[in-house]
């Protein structure tokens, strides 16, 4: 489905991501962890074609996406959506425009700049508000919302693109534990019921072993583990954050006390 191959990106002297290498070859809900600066957001921009890569490749179903440009590349943008930590919503919109903002890639200039958009593509904004337990806030601006409401408006935004994985930059990293937990349901949900892919970038490492199927530990750009959850020991983490004897997960914990866990895991990947 999707690979990753030796995917390398440079800014000046700094190697910010160092031949990354990931195979996904199957739908799952992959959590990214490491510490500030390991090159994270910058995998995941480099995904999503906001960043361009300084070497490697990225292969979806066998197209090399690294390559396209113009409309193609507007339409794998459409394809793998992303969400941001500060939700990227037009505060003073209404929430159902902000949703259908999802279209943009897909209409014409005129209709855009008329704010014109198709009933279908309004019913079904609403219905993916409904989805997420929203749709009661349709009407309002977005910035009446509290930030988990925000980033579910945010989620509804990716999913009028259809997409078939969902890339989420520290999603939770702006809310309170409670948002927080909403928010990664509705994403782990995104996943099990649709069949879309979810990378989402974690600080936390209970976050990631709650939600994911699969953790990818950065460290200094490389990737340095790829596992299942149960993989991820204190020792390992402690390798991932290049931290000492006094590594502390709580350090890196929101606990969310209430949560339980109700998907099944998946089988094992290989451990780098
Ligand atoms: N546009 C840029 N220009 C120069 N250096 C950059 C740029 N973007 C990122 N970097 C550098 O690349 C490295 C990786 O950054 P990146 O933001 O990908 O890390 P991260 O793991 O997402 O960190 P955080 O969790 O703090 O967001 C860092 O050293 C950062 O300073």
């Amino acid at each position: 489905m999707l690979r990753i191959d030796k995917l390398t990106k440079r800014f000046g002297d700094k190697v910010a991501v160092d031949t990354a290498t990931l195979d996904i070859d199957k739908p799952c809900m992959i959590g990214i962890i490491g510490r500030s600066g390991a090159g994270k957001s910058t995998l995941l921009r480099m995904i999503n074609r906001l960043g361009d890569a300084t070497e490697g490749r990225i292969l979806f179903d066998g197209r090399d996406v690294t390559q396209l440009r113009g409309k193609e590349k507007r339409a794998w943008q459409s394809e793998c959506a992303m969400i941001f930590q500060q939700f990227n919503l037009v505060p003073r919109m209404d929430v159902v425009s902000n949703v259908l903002h999802g279209t943009l890639n897909r209409r014409s200039t005129l209709a855009t700049l008329f704010n014109l958009y198709p009933m279908d593509d309004i019913h079904r904004a609403i219905d993916i508000l409904d989805r997420l337990g929203i749709a009661e806030h349709a009407a309002k601006r977005a910035e009446a919302l509290s930030g988990g409401q925000q980033q579910r408006v945010a989620i509804a935004r990716a999913l009028m693109q259809d997409p078939s994985i969902i890339l989420a930059d520290e999603p939770i990293a702006s809310l309170d534990p409670m948002n927080a937990q909403t928010v990664m349901e509705a994403l782990r949900r995104i996943h099990e019921e649709d069949g879309r892919t979810v990378i989402a970038n974690l600080h936390t490492l209970d976050t990631a072993r709650r939600y994911c199927d699969r953790v990818v530990g950065m460290r200094d750009g490389r990737i340095v583990f790829d596992g299942l959850p149960e993989q991820l020991t204190t020792g390992v983490a402690r390798e991932i954050y290049g931290a000492g004897a006094d590594f502390s997960e709580a350090a890196t914990s929101t606990e969310i006390e209430t949560l339980n866990r109700t998907h099944p895991r998946k089988e094992p990947v290989a451990v780098v």
